[in-house]
């Protein structure tokens, strides 16, 4: 934008955009858009938060970034450079590095704002800071790109939909444990196989057991089947003093695709109605492992076979050692590294090829183990536009929402008259049903025979409702608490997470009505919790939140009263998570798996710090 254009814009705005204080959260793709956008238009006073720093792969289109600025925080170089363009002399941008979970960032940090904005890539931050705008009263514009898609929509309390009354999809598939160890039957159990179970095994050096004993079926005398009782535990992984890279991935290849194909075959109750898997044999697949060369092969299109495989196993392996040495171990799965990428298409081929399971072109792989939608610059600053535009119409309505409306960027034409690229809907009135701008209940259903406090404060509370420090009450008698503890404080409370919920200090019994609240989002909320038997091949995460949840079916949508069970992807780790590698509805503003993992680094891991002119 030129600056004459920008004084237009200034100008349309009026007085109210300099005087207006704004709040931006993410300084990626979308933010470094929005922030440009913002100096333009006349905004003089802006705050802007970003946990992450700048990473090569986003210089392609985050334009507020050079290759020099790598490794700095992305919302510290975002206000230097964009103070680079024609701005007011007034402006006034101060940047925060850290989490917008954090503790500094409270409601009464939020209150001193007129309008927040988004631009996030994760629903858990997004849900937070939902949660927070509506108790500050603050609109927020709420957005996500996704492709060639994306959503820019207006949150305000009382006026409009918020940001969790309708149900949220995040996209990613889970697959059950039981069938990624133990009896995969599509190429994607094998990639997740390889992608979590394997790869974070041995270069990540956890200690994951690759077999689940626990499917060796009873035998008569109640005694499990043999030899899951005997099994020994998972061997560890790990290179020996003195023994070369090529015998250890040779170790590492008997370990998984022979010894542990055993131990899965002699568990004979899971290959009664199942074609039973075939161990592998290295030297009959490289029958040289010494003179074996360790390149990268070049074929990305075509699937390997099985000696091809076999063969790039043990180079990436070999490579991997040679390019980073100590640093196995301690690596993280990145599709764009060579190494990485190698290693789990072979090592989910090779798994397939146990399994009788078609094998996949390393280009596949890649596209499902990285969960690949590629971001586009372009749907950005279109989104970015719009954002602006919307944050205009608030201003200019004195903070009320009744100008605004939700706009979806279209892959096509769409639209009543077919000729629109973006396409907008008036606001949706908050939904009655929600939990969080509503006064909607909760109930989760689980066994209380079995569950622990951790299923319900971890799973139910934190992933499943995105509760950032939940305080658990029944009638005036404190369960659990959260947030701000001294060290004893946190023991105490890790320790009842051991506890059974009949247990004390829980004593829970089914329709026990219990309050939840969370003073970092100023959100409370009653909970029932039921008794009920899980299936868990259904309900792998245990427990099944539903009635008047926000993320279950809408009580307003049919199913009077009704509401199903809410799917089980909220983050478990006891599931084996994949991003589905098809395209989302831009009604769905949803992140990757890799995102949302990030976005739940502790607040402390990145000190916030603080920039400001
Ligand atoms: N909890 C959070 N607090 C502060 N910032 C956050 C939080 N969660 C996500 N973000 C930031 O939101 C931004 C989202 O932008 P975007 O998705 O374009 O970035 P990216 O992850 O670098 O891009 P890509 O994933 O496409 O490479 C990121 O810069 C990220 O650091
Ligand atoms: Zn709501």
């Amino acid at each position: 934008m030129s600056a004459t254009r920008a004084e237009h814009a200034k100008a349309v705005a009026g007085s109210d955009v300099a005087s207006a204080k704004v709040l931006m959260v993410g300084a990626g793709g979308i933010g470094c858009e929005l922030i440009k956008n913002l100096v333009l238009c006349g905004f003089r006073d802006i705050e802007a938060i970003d946990l992450d720093t700048i990473d090569y792969s986003n210089l392609n289109r985050q334009f507020l970034f050079r290759a020099a600025h790598v490794n700095r925080p992305k919302v510290e170089v975002a206000r230097e450079t964009v103070l680079s363009f024609p701005h007011d002399a007034g402006t006034r941008i101060v940047a925060h590095h850290g989490n917008v979970k954090a503790a500094q960032f409270d409601l009464d940090y939020f209150k001193q704002f007129t309008i927040v904005l988004n631009a996030l890539d994760n629903i858990d931050a997004r849900r937070h800071v939902n949660r927070v705008c509506l108790a500050a009263g603050v609109p927020l514009v709420e957005s996500g790109t996704e492709g060639y898609l994306g959503q820019v929509t207006v949150i305000k309390k009382g006026e409009s939909e918020c940001y969790e009354c309708q149900p949220k999809s995040d996209n990613k598939k889970t697959y059950p444990i039981c069938t990624v160890r133990n009896h995969p039957d599509k190429p994607v159990h094998c990639i997740a196989w390889a992608k979590e179970l394997l790869f974070k095994k041995v270069f990540g050096g956890e200690e994951t057991d690759l077999v689940d004993n626990s499917e060796a079926a009873p035998a008569a005398d109640g005694a499990p089947e043999q030899p899951a009782a005997a099994a020994p535990p998972a061997p560890k992984l790990e290179l020996q003093p003195g023994e070369s890279a090529r015998h250890f991935a040779a170790r590492v290849f008997e370990a998984v695709f022979a010894a542990d194909v055993r131990r899965l075959l002699a568990m004979s109750s899971l290959w009664k109605e199942r074609a039973p898997p075939a161990p592998l044999e290295l030297a009959a697949l490289v029958p040289a492992l010494d003179a074996l060369p360790v390149d990268s092969p070049d074929e990305d299109q075509a699937a390997w076979s099985v000696a091809e495989s076999a063969a790039v196993f043990v180079g990436a392996l070999v490579r991997a050692f040679e390019l980073r040495g100590v640093r196995v171990g301690q690596l993280a799965f990145d599709k764009d590294d060579v190494e990485c990428l190698d290693f789990v298409t072979a090592a989910s081929n090779l798994r397939s090829a146990v399994f009788g399971i078609p094998a996949q072109s390393r280009f596949k792989v890649k596209e499902i183990a990285g969960n690949i939608i590629p971001a586009i610059a372009t749907t950005n600053a279109v989104i970015a536009g719009y954002i602006a535009i919307e944050a205009l119409k608030v201003l200019r309505a004195g903070g009320s929402t009744a100008q605004c409306a939700s706009a979806f960027l279209c892959r096509a034409l769409s639209g009543k008259r077919k000729d629109r690229m973006i396409v907008s809907t008036r606001l949706n009135p908050p939904a009655a049903h929600c939990f969080v701008c509503g006064s909607a209940s909760v109930t989760v259903q689980l066994d209380l025979r079995t569950a622990t406090g951790a299923l319900l404060v971890q799973e139910v509370l934190i992933k499943k409702l995105a509760f950032h420090q939940p305080n658990l009450t029944k009638g005036d008698r404190g369960l659990y608490e959260s947030g701000d503890l001294d060290e004893d404080e946190v023991a105490i409370e890790e320790a009842k997470l051991g506890k059974l919920l009949t247990e004390p200090p829980f004593s829970l019994r089914t329709g026990a009505m219990l309050n939840v609240s969370d003073q970092s989002q100023s959100l409370d909320c009653e909970l029932i919790v039921v008794h009920a038997e899980i299936d868990v091949e259904a309900h792998p995460l245990g427990f099944i939140v539903h009635g008047a949840d926000s993320i279950g079916v809408r009580r307003d949508a049919g199913g009077a009263g009704s509401a199903g069970p809410s799917g089980a992807n909220a983050g478990d780790d006891s599931d084996i998570e994949m991003l589905d590698s098809a395209p989302v509805p831009a009604s769905d503003s949803t992140p990757t798996a890799r995102k949302q993992a990030r976005s739940r680094r502790s607040p402390s891991a990145r000190a916030p710090r603080t920039a400001s002119n």
